[in-house]
């Protein structure tokens, strides 16, 4: 009982009374509901301009409070350990599509599979990327995020076709087998030592892939740069305030410094080129193969393809080498230690590869990793499940219409990933780690899937390091598993505002005998 329980006196029930009015009365004044369109005032016959039919309709839903919009509500989820519940209670009022107010603007948030799908393959004159202040402004213009039009193509094109090259692969291939034998071999001269998967993971791909982007080996600059790009990611979701002191503030001194640091491999590899007489296409496929990114840019003789934008987009391009493709490689040992059974698998799987190509004296190539069909399908469901990227906003550029659904010129789009992979309308027990439900799905491999399973995005600008991702969680795994066992530590998943393990994903192994 609480002090004073029993018949409240007549002023508190007044009190009470007009205080719910007063919270009813600012609720309708000042949150603006979008209700269905059965001829309410959410329907724009004729106001869609430029491609949207006259029966698109505004999907309902609410705009929050004044400012502050829905986001409040949007980061106390993403906080939580089910970030999709923001998307799911609003799922059940209004339905898969819904309006809202996220980041100081209104928008549409998208968990439908087919609208989400439509929605990536449309091009720039219907969307184009959206991303928060902080990101822009350290992204730059330049960058292949929030570039359209040819120039985004261009670059997307000369990526995706150099980061699928088998050339690429097998140099990857060897890189990474090299690498992380040396890092677990650290692990057994320590004897039986307890390993933060995410450390290990971010160090090893880091190197890799700065490699392959721009031709830097290991050793001191490696290191520098290393340091200064967990300066920059740091300030990637900060509050948009540049002043000395600030996150945003180091972030862009950070970055200013890696800039520097590249612009001058990009001049020497500018000078060398000049001085060899170099002019011929890299990409015959005869002569010789492009060794790193850069040469594929400088290689493609373009003049918009400045210093500034190939250094720009370097840049950003170290983004999943720190963050994404360690992530998927933790969460994956992560899942695999709660699901006995599908490590079990794994390791039979591996073992089995690992007997097969030592008994016939060779080593495994890229081609090996990748056909290893259980492994992939644990890689799948760990995409699944972990939503590495949350999601993606756009903005609409004009009045569209998607699929009956109008978004107003100016409004973002949210297409959130996370509700649809983890929607049981979509995928069966959503919460339950099972790579087995891909067993027939070949498509998942190249970034099909249809808008039921998008991680790596879709259309113009499905995700060019696709297979590389999977080349390199695959071979963390296959070296992991066929030369350790592990006991895992308690650990959890943060989802905001990157995902990620709280303490590492710690792990006590022991070298198999
Ligand atoms: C688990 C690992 C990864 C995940 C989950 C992931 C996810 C994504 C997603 C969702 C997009 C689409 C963004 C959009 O539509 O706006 C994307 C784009 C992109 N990704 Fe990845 N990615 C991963 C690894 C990589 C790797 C290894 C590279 C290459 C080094 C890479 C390079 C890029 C680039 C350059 C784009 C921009 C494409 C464009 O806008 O044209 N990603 N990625």
């Amino acid at each position: 009982m609480w002090p004073g329980d029993g018949p409240w006196p007549a002023s508190a029930v007044t009190a009470a009374a007009l205080l719910v009015a007063a919270v009813i009365i600012v609720r309708r004044l000042f949150i603006p509901r979008l209700w269905p369109s059965s001829g309410s005032g959410t329907e724009r016959r004729g106001a869609a301009s430029g491609g949207a039919s006259g029966s698109a309709r505004l999907p309902a839903g609410s705009l929050g409070w004044p400012l502050l919009g829905e986001t409040p509500a949007f980061i106390l989820a993403a906080y939580s350990a089910r970030p999709e519940s923001f998307v799911e209670r609003r799922r059940l009022l209004y339905g898969k599509v819904f309006a809202s107010h996220l980041w100081g603007s209104p928008a549409v948030v998208s968990s439908d599979p087919e609208v989400s799908r439509a929605v990536l393959q449309a091009d720039a004159s219907a969307f184009v990327p959206w991303y928060p202040r902080s990101l822009m402004e350290l992204m730059g213009r330049s960058s292949i995020l929030v570039l359209g039009g040819g120039l985004q193509r261009r670059v997307h094109g000369l990526a995706g076709a150099f980061f699928k090259s088998p050339h690429l692969k097998a140099r990857v291939t060897a890189d990474m087998r090299r690498r992380v034998a040396r890092a677990m071999a650290a692990w057994q001269r320590r004897g039986a030592p307890v390993v933060r998967v995410q450390d290990e993971a971010k160090s090893i791909v880091f190197e890799i892939l700065v490699r392959a982007l721009i031709g830097l080996d290991e050793g001191h600059e490696m290191q520098y740069l290393r340091q200064q790009f967990k300066e920059f990611i740091a300030g990637l979701i900060s509050l948009p305030v540049k002043l000395p002191g600030t996150q945003l503030y180091r972030s862009l001194k950070a970055k200013k410094r890696m800039t520097t640091l590249i612009q001058k491999i990009i001049q020497e590899k500018r000078k060398r080129r000049i001085a060899a007489g170099c002019d011929e296409d890299p990409h015959d496929g005869t002569t010789h193969h492009p060794r790193n990114m850069i040469d594929v840019l400088l290689g493609n003789g373009s003049d918009e393809l400045t210093d500034e934008l190939i250094s720009d987009n370097m840049i950003d391009f170290m983004i999943p080498a720190e963050d994404s493709v360690p992530v998927l490689i933790t969460l994956a040992v992560k899942y695999l230690s709660e699901c006995p059974p599908a490590l079990q698998q794994l390791e039979e799987e591996n073992m089995e590869l690992k007997r097969r190509k030592s008994g016939a004296g060779e080593t495994l190539e890229w081609t090996d990793y990748m056909s290893l069909t259980f492994t992939q399908h644990v890689i799948t469901e760990t995409l699944r499940m972990g939503n590495i990227i949350n999601g993606i906003m756009r903005k609409a550029v004009r009045d569209v219409e998607v699929r009956g659904h109008l978004i107003p010129k100016g409004w973002r789009v949210l297409v959130y990933f996370r509700a649809v992979h983890l929607d049981a309308a979509v995928h069966d027990d959503p919460h339950a780690f099972n790579p087995w439900r891909w067993k027939d799905r070949a498509d998942v491999m190249t970034g099909g899937g249809g808008g039921g399973f998008t991680p790596f995005g879709g259309g113009q600008r499905l995700c060019p390091g696709l297979d590389l991702a999977r080349l390199e969680a695959s071979i963390f795994l296959h070296h992991l598993v066929t030369n350790f066992r592990w006991v895992a530590e308690e650990d959890a998943v943060v989802n905001f505002p990157t995902v990620r393990l709280r303490r590492g994903m710690p792990i006590a192994v022991t070298p198999r005998t």
